[in-house]
């Protein structure tokens, strides 16, 4: 059976894949074109099974900018998805709260995105526009579909997850090196609410060729913003950050978190 959903997991999310049923497990390597996963927390491979009865597709390791793939490579995954059939993406990651409000553990519905990558010229689309996926100047001002979130917050709140869901704006920028003060602090005036090195590719793509969009990052490490803080960055406490909130945040991205997002049958 084809995959509807595809799930594309961020760093160290790779478990949710394990809530499929009837799992068929395919590495990327052994996938012609597909590039390699080089990031810890990004294992690299596609597992195709059964999420609430529906056929879905999880890819267990996404690629990014930052490790040497140009910004259409990252997104090859995605092109992939909607040959087998794929309507619906639901992208996740790992991110810093730009947002003051937000707490490490946090869940971020995202409502939109600010891409420096894009606006400084790096856009997926760039080169001749393939007319099989999609037109010349696609629209963006929809890219998170209105329907999936809304249907997403009921499903938080029919969950009793409302005190740590949030919804807002993410901010692409290139990586590996993460932000400095002055860059977090322009970043939210910009009004960015969570940054992260990811999906925004993924998604312009998707919208691209029609995908309908959820996209989700959980919040790991506060983005520092002022220069008497002693913390800093890193990707062990981003790593640490997701595991806790799987293992001790009632399971937000159990299969119950989908239960309202309307899988196509
Ligand atoms: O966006 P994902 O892949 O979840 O990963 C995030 O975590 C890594 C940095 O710790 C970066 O890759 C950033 O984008
Ligand atoms: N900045 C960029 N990417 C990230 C962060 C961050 O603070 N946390 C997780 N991914």
């Amino acid at each position: 059976q084809r995959p509807k959903t595809a799930i594309i997991c961020g760093s160290g999310l790779g478990g949710l894949a394990d809530v499929l049923d009837n799992k068929t497990i395919f590495p990327c390597e052994d996938i012609p074109h597909f590039p390699r996963s080089t990031v810890a927390g990004h294992i690299g491979r596609l597992v195709f099974g059964d999420l609430s009865g529906q056929p879905c597709v999880c890819m267990q390791g996404r690629f990014h900018y930052y490790e040497g793939y140009s910004v259409s490579t990252v997104t090859f995954p995605i092109r992939v998805f909607f040959l087998l059939g794929v309507e619906i993406l639901i992208v996740t990651n790992a991110a810093g709260g730009l947002n003051p409000h937000f707490q490490v553990g946090d869940i971020m519905f995202i409502r939109d995105h600010i891409s420096m990558l894009g606006l400084g010229g790096q856009n997926p689309l760039r080169g001749p526009n393939d007319e099989r996926f999609g037109v010349r100047f696609p629209c963006m001002s929809d890219a998170y579909e209105q329907d999936l979130l809304s249907l997403a917050m009921e499903s938080a709140q029919e969950l009793g997850f409302l005190s740590f869901v949030r919804e807002g704006v993410y901010c692409l920028q290139a990586g590996p090196s993460y932000e400095t003060i002055a860059e977090c602090r322009a970043l939210h005036a910009l009004g960015g609410d969570a940054v992260g090195m990811s999906t925004v590719p993924e998604v312009i793509v998707a919208r691209h060729c029609g995908l309908r969009v959820l996209g989700i990052s959980l919040i790991t490490n506060k983005a520092v913003m002022n220069y008497n803080s002693q913390e800093k960055a890193n990707h062990e406490e981003v790593l640490a950050g997701e595991l806790q909130l799987i293992l001790e945040l009632g399971k937000p991205l159990h299969p119950n978190a989908w239960v309202c997002i309307p899988l196509p049958s």
